[in-house]
């Protein structure tokens, strides 16, 4: 169990003290994938440095498995860093090392015999799946490659919590979900805790059972990921979420725009289904009984760790009170709605 509690954090700069992290409180269970989404500048990266000590809070305790990390310094906060591996967008490879020169590297320091470092390291480059490349220098290796070596090292001393800063953040889409299923089958395999922060709601929705979603320092909502998916409640959540379902949506922004000029008439609303509503014939129902007509704009379908969520943009035109009728009879059948008014920031 990992628990912050009244975290805050200021920096003092040229211009005077600058409050990066703001009354954060979390609690995360064992085996846990936690995500915090937000964009640059939210104040993501001083807080998962936080967890493992590599900055301390001005207020507020952090403690693992009932360890207080932020009251430790020395040589028992280096102790209690072993049990936390970290991976970073960059890798942070040693970059006049082998792959395998990196993996041991750690064990070195943690002076573990050498017999048995080797081992472990050969061990660890098989579950990142880099069997074969132990002999080559992180500049022979691909992206992926790199951060599956910076997963192994990070794993050496066995941590019981893995931190990830934007881990994937570096890597194309292919690599990035490649990189997600291991850092996955990883938690599932050793009942590893993984906090990680990320700009993207894609990685969120691909591997976190919750997310936190910061802005300014705060945490301004939280949930289960599926929770927070069909039913976000803050502007800057709805904004991830919309990204995430359509990486184009300036062009798609603009498109929405268009029609709400055009038939000031209608409404464009955006529909989320879960599970088994994804499987009822709930439009054509409501183009039947409702009269109203409808055109798509924009689909998809993504999958989260339970179950797939369906995204749809429709445009409803007809009697404004049908439309309303129709809008409700969605929220009935426990679709959530969203009706897009402006789309585009002025
Ligand atoms: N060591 C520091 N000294 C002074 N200000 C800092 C320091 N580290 C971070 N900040 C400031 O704290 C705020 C939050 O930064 P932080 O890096 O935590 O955000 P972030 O969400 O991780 O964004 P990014 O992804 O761009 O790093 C920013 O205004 C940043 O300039």
């Amino acid at each position: 169990m990992i628990e912050l509690k009244n975290i805050k954090k200021v920096f003092q700069t040229k211009q005077g003290s600058l409050t990066a992290v703001k009354d954060i409180n979390i609690s995360i269970k064992d085996g846990e994938i936690y995500g915090i989404v937000g964009y640059s500048g939210a104040g993501k990266s001083t807080l998962v440095r936080m967890f493992n000590g590599l900055e301390m809070p001005t207020e507020g305790t952090v403690a693992i498995e009932g360890n207080v990390i932020s009251q430790l310094q020395g040589k028992s906060l280096r102790k209690e860093r072993q049990k936390i591996g970290m991976i970073f967008q960059h890798f942070n490879l040693l970059w006049s090392r082998t792959v395998e020169e990196n993996v041991l590297f750690p064990l070195e320091l943690a002076k573990i015999p050498k017999e048995e470092r080797e081992a472990k390291a050969k061990e660890l480059i098989g579950l990142v799946g880099l069997e074969g490349r132990e002999k080559a220098y992180p500049s022979q290796l691909s992206g992926g490659q790199k951060q599956r070596v910076g997963i192994a090292r990070a794993l050496a001393n066995d941590p019981t919590l893995l931190l990830c800063d934007e881990a994937t953040s570096a890597l194309d889409p292919q690599t990035t979900d490649e990189v997600l299923d291991l850092l996955l089958d990883i938690n599932k395999r050793l009942n590893l805790t993984i906090v990680l922060i990320t700009h993207e709601m894609h990685v969120i929705r691909k591997i976190c059972d919750r997310v936190a979603v910061m802005d300014d320092g705060k945490i301004v909502e939280e949930g289960s990921v599926i929770d927070v998916f069909k039913k976000p409640q803050q502007d800057i959540t709805k904004r991830f979420i919309r990204q995430d379902a359509n990486p184009d949506s300036e062009d798609t922004d603009m498109i929405f725009e268009e029609l709400l000029a055009e038939y000031p008439e209608g409404k464009i609303v955006h529909l989320t289904f879960h599970g088994h509503q994804a499987k009822m014939p709930i439009m054509s129902k409501i183009v039947r009984e409702d009269g109203v007509d409808l055109s798509i704009i924009q689909g998809s379908i993504h999958q989260t760790q339970e179950g797939a969520i369906g995204s749809l943009y429709v445009q409803l035109t007809g009697e404004n009170e049908k439309i309303q009728v129709a809008i409700e009879e969605l929220r009935k059948l426990q679709v959530e709605v969203e009706v897009l008014e402006h789309v585009v920031e002025t």
